[in-house]
């Protein structure tokens, strides 16, 4: 869908992409960085409105440099900031935009409608976009980067500036654009945990550099981690203390977990698992204690952990 090999962008004081070599697929790909990253100034590049200083890139197969206007007709555009005229209704707004596109009057009507109804908007639709709230302004601005039925989405912070249940919906409308529709989707945040259950794949800049591309299930990957928490019994009061000795009298490596110093962490034991023998005797340990199995699961990373624990090893030992 998208490739870049070396790709920078020079201002006159900063440098915004520096030496970026990208390969993107099909499906929903998030472009992470924080304020100031490059994500923008990508995007324009993408969408051959900014010449890059260095480098080239494609998207769908056609060069930025040299197929601008190709680019643009495949290709919905989300932009980060408001730029809805607030006199007009959604719409007469998101109409104009597939006329703009080159549909016919019919066609762009009925588009329009189904694309509306899509992201959420009803009966507002006729309302002038002037009395909108942010979250139904986001919606009008996906809808006009879909209208036309493109090949692939480029997004701008489209959570920007929603409240959690917003930010939500918004990412769940993301999420279907790529799973109804077949539409690819490459979405910028600063938030890299919000786009963990929405993207197949991640792309983290920072600086105007690469810092990892890679898929979700990399990030998010399934450790061999198990979290349990068992009751406590007459026999035994500290039943969590219990189990931690006799598992490790068996052999088991217990953690130190990333829940210690949390509310209610001394109660959750963190051990690796060696297999399906480490669940059995987990099984067999707690009821040979006689203590109560409360839950016993295995724990995934989260994308933030990650971050959390390359910035630890980074810290100078001192
Ligand atoms: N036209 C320009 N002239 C000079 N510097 C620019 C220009 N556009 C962007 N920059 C600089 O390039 C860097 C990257 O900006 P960019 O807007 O791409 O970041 P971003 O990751 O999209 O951040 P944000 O989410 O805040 O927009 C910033 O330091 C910015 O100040």
């Amino acid at each position: 869908m998208i490739a870049t090999e070396s790709l920078s962008k020079r201002f006159p004081r900063v440098t915004a992409l520096d030496r970026l070599s990208l390969d993107i697929g099909p499906g929903v790909t998030g472009l992470v960085g924080a304020n100031g990253a490059g994500k923008s100034t990508m995007i324009k590049i993408l969408l051959g409105l900014s010449p890059a200083t260095e480098g080239s890139a494609r998207v769908l197969g056609l060069d930025v440099r040299t197929h601008g206007p190709e680019i643009r007709e495949r290709v919905g555009y989300m932009p980060e900031h408001d730029c809805l005229p607030p006199d007009v209704s959604a719409t007469e707004f998101v109409v104009h935009m597939a006329r703009m596109s080159g549909l016919p009057a019919t066609a762009a009507r009925e588009r329009t409608a189904d694309t509306l109804r899509h992201v959420g908007l009803y009966e507002e639709r006729y309302r002038p976009m002037g009395g909108y709230s942010t979250g139904m302004k986001q919606r009008v601005k996906l809808a006009q980067a879909l209208v036309h039925d493109p090949k692939l989405v480029l997004l701008d912070e489209p959570t920007n500036g929603l409240d959690p249940v917003g930010r939500d919906e918004m990412l769940g409308l993301i999420r279907r654009v790529w799973t109804d529709f077949g539409i690819s989707v490459l979405v910028t945040s600063h938030l890299l945990g919000e786009l963990e259950r929405t993207c197949d794949h991640v792309v983290v800049i920072d600086g105007g550099k690469l810092l990892r591309s890679s898929s979700t299930s990399d990030f998010t990957r399934t450790t061999t981690t198990l979290a349990v928490e068992v009751t406590d019994s007459d026999s035994h009061p500290d039943g969590t203390g219990a189990l931690r000795a006799a598992l490790a009298a068996a052999g088991v490596t217990i953690h130190a977990g990333v829940e210690d110093g949390l509310p209610g962490a001394g109660h959750i034991l963190l051990l690796e698992a060696a297999g399906e023998e480490t669940y059995d005797l987990v099984r067999d340990t707690v009821a040979g204690l006689g203590l109560g199995l409360v839950r016993m699961e295995q724990r995934r990373h989260h994308i933030a952990e990650v971050f959390k624990a390359k910035d630890q090893e980074e810290v100078p030992a001192r």
